[in-house]
C-alpha cells in the first residue's frame, strides 16, 4: 500500500498515530511538522508516492488551513485532523473536495483516520456508476465521489446505465436518480436486479424531498438504499460507506462459508451446491460428466516424519496443483488429505488422462520443506455419469480409489 502523509506539528498526535499504525504492517507515513517541510517533501518524492495527506489545521507557518489547500491543490486525498471543534470551521472545510474532517478527541478518531486510509486504498479498484440525465447533477456527485480515489464512470440514462453495468461486472456501486429519459430509474434497477443480486451491485436512489415516496419505492424496487435531495457531504459519504462495507462483509462471509481456511480451495458445502447444478445441466443436456475422487498417498507418514506444519505446507502445495490442472472444473478439498473433480463435458476416457497427467505432475513435483524436500503421490478413482446422482457417483469413485490404494497407490482407477 502506497504511503501516507501526516503533516502535523505535535509530537503526542505524531506518537500516537505511529503508535496506532505500527500494529498494522501495511501502513506507513512519513512526517512533515510544518508548511514548508511538507512542500519539501512532496517536491522531493513527488506526489504520487503519497495514496493521502492527513492535516493538521493550524501549523506554525500554516495556522489557518492553508496546508489543505495546498494538498487540495494537488490533487492529494485530503483528511482533515483537527484539534479544536469549530462548526464554522468544519462547515468551510466540507465545503472542500477533502475526504473528511476529524477531530481528535480520543484514540477513536487517529483509528478512524487510518480506517479511512485502508478505504481509499481499497476504494481504487471500486468502479462507481452515476446515472443521471442531468449533467450538473452528474457532475457534482462525480466531485464528491472523485476525492475518495473511487472509479467513476457517468450514464446520461438508465438504458445506457443498463448496458454498461451488463458488461462491466467490476462495477459494485451505482448511484442513480428516478427521472431520466429512455429508463427511467425504477426499470433500470428492476432489470438489473433480474441479474445482479444485492450483495453484488450496492444501489443507491436518488430522490427529491416531497416526491411523494420515491424513496420506499427505490427500495421496494431493489435497491439497497436512497439518498433525498439535498443531501450533505457527511451523509452521502456515510452512506455509501455504510452500503460498501455491508457488501464486503457479506463477501468475506461468503467467501469463509465456501472455502477451505488452509488451502483456500472450495470446500465440501460449495462442491454439493455446485456439483448438483452442474450435473442437471449434464443431464438436460446430454453431456458426459466424470467425477475424481483423489487422496494424497501415506500422507500420515509427512505429518509423523516432518510434522504437522509440514504436512500443511504439503497440502498446500498439491492444491496450487490442483487449481493448474482443474480450474475450470468445480474441484474441493472434501476434508483431510482428500480432493474432489466434477469434470461435466468430460467421458471416462478424457478424465482418465488428465487424472493420469495430474498424477505425474504430483510424482515430479518437489516439495521444499524447512530443512529438506519431499516428493508425494496421489490415488485416484474415477467415476462416470450415467444419469447417476452426485451421491451415487462419489459412492463409485470412493470404491474405484479404494481399488488404486489396494492395486499400490500411485495409480488411477476408473469405472467401466
Ligand atoms: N497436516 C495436516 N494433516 C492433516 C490435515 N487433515 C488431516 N490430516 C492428517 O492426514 C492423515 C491421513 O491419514 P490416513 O487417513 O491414515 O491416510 P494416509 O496416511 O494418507 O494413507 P493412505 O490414504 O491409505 O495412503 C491423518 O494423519 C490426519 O491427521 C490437515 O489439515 N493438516
Amino acid at each position: 500500500m502506497k504511503k501516507f502523509l501526516v503533516v502535523e506539528d505535535s509530537p503526542i498526535v505524531i506518537k500516537i498515530i505511529k503508535h496506532i499504525a505500527k500494529l498494522d504492517p501495511s501502513l506507513h507515513f512519513d512526517t512533515a511538522t510544518s508548511y514548508k517541510e511538507a512542500k519539501t517533501l512532496l517536491e522531493d518524492n513527488g506526489i504520487d508516492k503519497y495514496l493521502a495527506a492527513v492535516v493538521d489545521l493550524n501549523l506554525p507557518d500554516a495556522p489557518d488551513g492553508e496546508v489543505v489547500d495546498y494538498t487540495l491543490s494537488l490533487k492529494i486525498p485530503t483528511i482533515v485532523l483537527t484539534g479544536s471543534y469549530d462548526e464554522h470551521k468544519r462547515d468551510e472545510m466540507l465545503e472542500k473536495p477533502i475526504v473528511d474532517y476529524v477531530v481528535k478527541e480520543s484514540r477513536f478518531s487517529y483509528e478512524y483516520v487510518l480506517k479511512l486510509i485502508h478505504r481509499l486504498h481499497k476504494n481504487q479498484h471500486i468502479k462507481v456508476l452515476v446515472a443521471d440525465d442531468s449533467k450538473t447533477s452528474r457532475k457534482f456527485i462525480t466531485t464528491m465521489l472523485q476525492p475518495h480515489l473511487y472509479q467513476v464512470i457517468e450514464a446520461e440514462d438508465g438504458q445506457q446505465a443498463l448496458e454498461i453495468i451488463q458488461k462491466d461486472s467490476n462495477i459494485k456501486l451505482l448511484i442513480t436518480d428516478y427521472n431520466m429519459p429512455v429508463m427511467n430509474g425504477f426499470d433500470l434497477v428492476k432489470n438489473i436486479r433480474r441479474e445482479v443480486d444485492k450483495n453484488s451491485l450496492v444501489i443507491i436512489g436518488l430522490s427529491t424531498q416531497g416526491s411523494g415516496g420515491l424513496s420506499a419505492k427505490f427500495i421496494k424496487n431493489g435497491a439497497n438504499d436512497f439518498l433525498s435531495k439535498p443531501f450533505s457531504h457527511e451523509e452521502f459519504h456515510c452512506r455509501i460507506l455504510h452500503n460498501i462495507e455491508t457488501m464486503e462483509h457479506v463477501e468475506t462471509i461468503q467467501h469463509a462459508a465456501y472455502h477451505d481456511y488452509l488451502t483456500d480451495l472450495f470446500n465440501r458445502r460449495y462442491f454439493y451446491e455446485k456439483g448438483e447444478e452442474a450435473l442437471s445441466n449434464s443431464h438436460k443436456k446430454g453431456t458426459p460428466t466424470c467425477l475424481a475422487l483423489i487422496d494424497i498417498d501415506h500422507f500420515k507418514k509427512i505429518n509423523d516424519v516432518y510434522g504437522h506444519d509440514a504436512g500443511d505446507h504439503t497440502l498446500k502445495e498439491i492444491s496450487v496443483l490442483l487449481k493448474q490442472a482443474f480450474g475450470r472444473f468445480i474441484f474441493a478439498r472434501m476434508g483431510g488429505e482428500e480432493f474432489c473433480a466434477l469434470m461435466p463435458g468430460l467421458d471416462i476416457n478424457k478424465a482418465t488422462t488428465l487424472l493420469e497427467n495430474f498424477r505425474e505432475l504430483v510424482e515430479d513435483h518437489i516439495i521444499m520443506l524447512d530443512n529438506t524436500s519431499v516428493t508425494v503421490t496421489i490415488s485416484a478413482g474415477i467415476a462416470s455419469d450415467e444419469n447417476n446422482s452426485l451421491d451415487e457417483l462419489m459412492n463409485e469413485a470412493d470404491r474405484q480409489l479404494y481399488n488404486a490404494k489396494e492395486g499400490g497407490r500411485n495409480q488411477i482407477c476408473a469405472a467401466s
